[in-house]
């Protein structure tokens, strides 16, 4: 089986609510692919309609090439976290994997190396009604990883984690992409993704607004201008803008410039003696690009309604 999720032309409506409007995208197998976009996009519904939790009006979504309701111990072929709140609160963290566990016929050690993978051993034999909110993630995490499986869907993962969490996860996921697997993860926010995901589906209004690499699409939103500070900002604009390009400068000073390569900047400043001592190419962080990309894209929740 092919470790691939795929989502074609997927439409839903609850009511008037038009929750997906054709919603379409593969997740390929050895990449974190982000799945991305407002309150609203659609993200949570996508993801239930691939685990078979909702069913589609139109459309299919496909698992290794199978719908995930014709698998047989799904979970050693598709994890997946949804909702971390959907425990046994008197169970221990513990018991509650053995529970799941012992449905897909995998035993305890399995269910030991998942609680020392997610950082819970401390807290694995405690009750999970008293965990906070990230312990009960880094369980649904745990469960999830439970079956070994080529696929994984994990819903805003992020929430609740603290710092530490965080950069856990980000390591996690993509020790998993690297292993081969497909990861596919949801988050309403950008800064989350940043640094872990290779790709990103951008949604919007139930549809894919950008299917994109993180790097392509930074350097899109970044335009080719370019990054300079100088000890004398206004005479390197004044010398920048008579060579024909656009400058702007921040409160702080450093000034951006579009409609000149870096090397003709250089070679403007060097003619005209302006001292300079940094150039180089201007970034823009990947929540500025994602912003820039789903600005048409946002649902006013209160407008929708
Ligand atoms: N069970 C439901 N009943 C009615 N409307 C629903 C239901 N589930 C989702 N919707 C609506 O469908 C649309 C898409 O919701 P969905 O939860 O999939 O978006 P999302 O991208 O996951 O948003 P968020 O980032 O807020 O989690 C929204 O307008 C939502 O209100």
């Amino acid at each position: 089986m092919r470790a691939t999720i795929e989502v074609s032309g997927l439409r839903k409506r609850y009511g008037g609510t038009t929750a997906l409007d054709g919603m379409t995208f593969t997740v390929p197998p050895g990449r974190v692919t982000g799945f991305v976009g407002p309150n609203g996009a659609g993200k949570s519904t996508t993801m239930r309609v691939i685990l078979g939790l909702d069913a589609a009006d139109e459309g299919h979504a496909l698992v290794g090439g199978r719908p995930y309701r014709s698998l047989r111990d799904p979970l050693r072929h598709v994890g997946a976290l949804l909702d971390a709140g959907a425990l046994q609160p008197s169970r221990t963290g513990r018991d509650h994997l053995l529970w799941l566990a012992h449905s897909q016929g995998l035993g305890a050690r399995r269910v030991d190396e998942v609680i020392e993978q997610a950082g819970l051993t401390p807290a694995a034999r405690r009750r999970a009604g008293g965990y906070s909110l990230g312990m009960r993630q880094r369980l649904g995490i745990a469960a999830s990883l439970l079956g070994d499986p080529p696929m994984l869907l994990l819903d805003e993962p992020v929430n609740g984690l603290d710092p530490e969490g965080i950069v856990w996860i980000r390591g996690l996921l993509r020790a998993l992409a690297a292993e081969g697997r497909a990861v596919l993860v949801s988050s309403h926010l950008m800064s989350e993704l940043a640094d872990t995901a290779d790709h990103l589906v951008v949604a919007g209004r139930g549809r894919v607004v950008a299917d994109v690499g993180v790097a392509e699409l930074i350097a899109r939103a970044s335009r080719g201008r370019v990054a300079l500070r100088s000890a004398e900002p206004s005479r390197a604009m004044a010398a920048l803008s008579a060579a024909g390009a656009e400058v702007s400068a921040d409160d702080r000073g450093a000034l951006t410039v579009s409609g000149l390569p870096s090397e003709h900047v250089v070679a403007v400043l060097n003619a005209n003696a302006v001292p300079f001592h940094e150039v180089s190419a201007h970034r823009v962080t990947l929540e500025a690009a994602y912003m820039e990309l789903t600005r048409d894209a946002v649902e006013y929740r209160g407008a929708a309604r």
